[in-house]
């Protein structure tokens, strides 16, 4: 059986050593109340320190105080899983709920029965709690995690329901909360290993998030928020196959700003850029959910149209012009004109076409385009062999 005292202490350490590697897991992306939850950590830490030192002794300010702390860093966890989910918790909270906690176990100052009656419904209803707010977080965390993080709370909770009702039935309820019986040991240790359980689940919610960003950032232009190149080329040789095997019609437009070397020269860079993140916002109006919108780089965009035969393709190409012409661009406060030339291409019924083909030809149109006088839409293999 092991001594109360030595798991409090296990504890501690557990906490501290969890803190830690979080924080040294969270390298300089402390976000999304990451650095609170370490903070609930370090708060429990040091009032389960005070309680195993001081409280256990029985006096009665170290042990008020010792309180109060674990329910500071419950309502500190509260804080960080809203953070996880873009939400605040107000500030009062903390003081509120400590005051609340710590104030009556004041009051019950020499009947220790009731302050760990008190204590067991307090902290097993903030578990409950943070279960509930697991619940319900808006973050697209895999069932696994979520379930871990729900789990450990819920068993943390029923846990100190269960030691409330056992302090109310011991004869001696000091006796029967130290002692090193069969009960405290296994509520103890259980205890524990949920609340160690929860910060291993909001490590792994954390993880997976990081993982999720990483996987964007690999397939998505920062900037203008569309696909890049690489992405687009798996995509695409996808959806041509899928196309050719079903004797669908897919089509592709290349679309590219006109003189924008001029514009950049007399703006500068960074009105370049601002104008190139507008440019896409203005693209990805005229498209549906199903098109795919890519950065093939500088000031050069592709649209791949999966089921649009040609014609299709050039009417939407043919709206994105006359949506970008036809207001000027306005980038702080200076209204800068804009057109664009656009190349259109699309699959054709027979013989093997690679999606390198198909934008080849439609960069061979729009190098039309551009000859032909700019702000304009110029199509390519969209005779009587196109599928349709
Ligand atoms: N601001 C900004 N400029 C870029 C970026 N990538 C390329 N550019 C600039 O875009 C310009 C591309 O010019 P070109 O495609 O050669 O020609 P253009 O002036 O657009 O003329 P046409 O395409 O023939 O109408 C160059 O000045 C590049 O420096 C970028 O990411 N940001």
């Amino acid at each position: 059986m092991i001594d109360l005292r030595t798991l409090l202490l296990a504890m501690v350490l557990t906490d501290l050593i969890l803190a830690v590697s979080l924080w040294i897991g969270a390298g300089r992306g402390m976000r999304d109340g990451l650095g609170t939850w370490i903070a609930s950590l370090l708060v429990r830490a040091s009032g389960v320190t005070i309680f195993a030192l001081d409280g256990l002794a029985a006096d009665p300010n170290a042990i008020v105080l010792a309180v109060g702390l674990v329910a500071f860093s419950m309502t500190l966890q509260a804080a960080a899983l809203l953070a996880f989910g873009g939400r605040r918790l107000p500030t009062w909270v903390h003081s509120a709920t400590f005051a609340a906690v710590a104030m009556p176990f004041l009051l019950l100052s020499g009947d220790f029965g009731a302050r760990v009656l008190f204590a067991g419904v307090a902290f097993g209803t903030m578990l409950a709690m943070l279960a509930g707010i697991t619940l319900q977080l808006q973050a697209p965390i895999s069932r696994g995690t979520r379930g871990l993080a729900i789990g450990s709370f819920a068993v943390a909770s029923i846990l100190f329901f269960l030691r409330a009702v056992g302090a109310v039935w011991s004869v001696d309820p000091l006796m029967g909360f130290i002692e090193p019986n069969l009960f405290q040991t296994l509520t103890f240790a259980g205890g524990f290993a949920a609340l160690l359980a929860s910060s291993s689940g909001v490590g792994l919610m954390h993880k997976e998030r990081a993982d999720a960003a990483a996987a964007r950032l690999a397939t998505l232009d920062p900037l203008t928020g569309a696909y890049n190149r690489r992405s687009f080329h798996e995509t695409a040789e996808r959806e041509l196959a899928r196309a050719r095997r079903a004797a669908q019609p897919l089509s592709i437009i290349i679309l590219d700003i006109d003189h924008f070397k001029a514009v950049n020269d007399k703006h500068g860079h960074k009105v370049g850029d601002e104008i190139i993140k507008t440019l896409a916002d203005i693209v990805r109006a005229q498209l549906r959910k199903e098109d795919m919108l890519v950065r093939f780089g500088g000031e050069e965009f592709c649209v791949m149209l999966p089921q649009v035969p040609g014609p299709g393709a050039v009417v939407v190409a043919g709206r994105i012009r006359k949506a970008v012409a036809s207001d000027p661009v306005i980038i702080d406060g200076r209204e800068i004109p804009l057109t664009v030339s656009l190349g259109v291409a699309a699959r054709l019924d027979e013989g093997p076409e690679s999606i390198d083909e198909l934008i080849a030809r439609a960069d061979q149109a729009l190098a039309m385009a551009k000859e032909r006088g700019r702000n304009r839409v110029v199509a390519l293999s969209l005779g009587r062999s196109i599928a349709a």
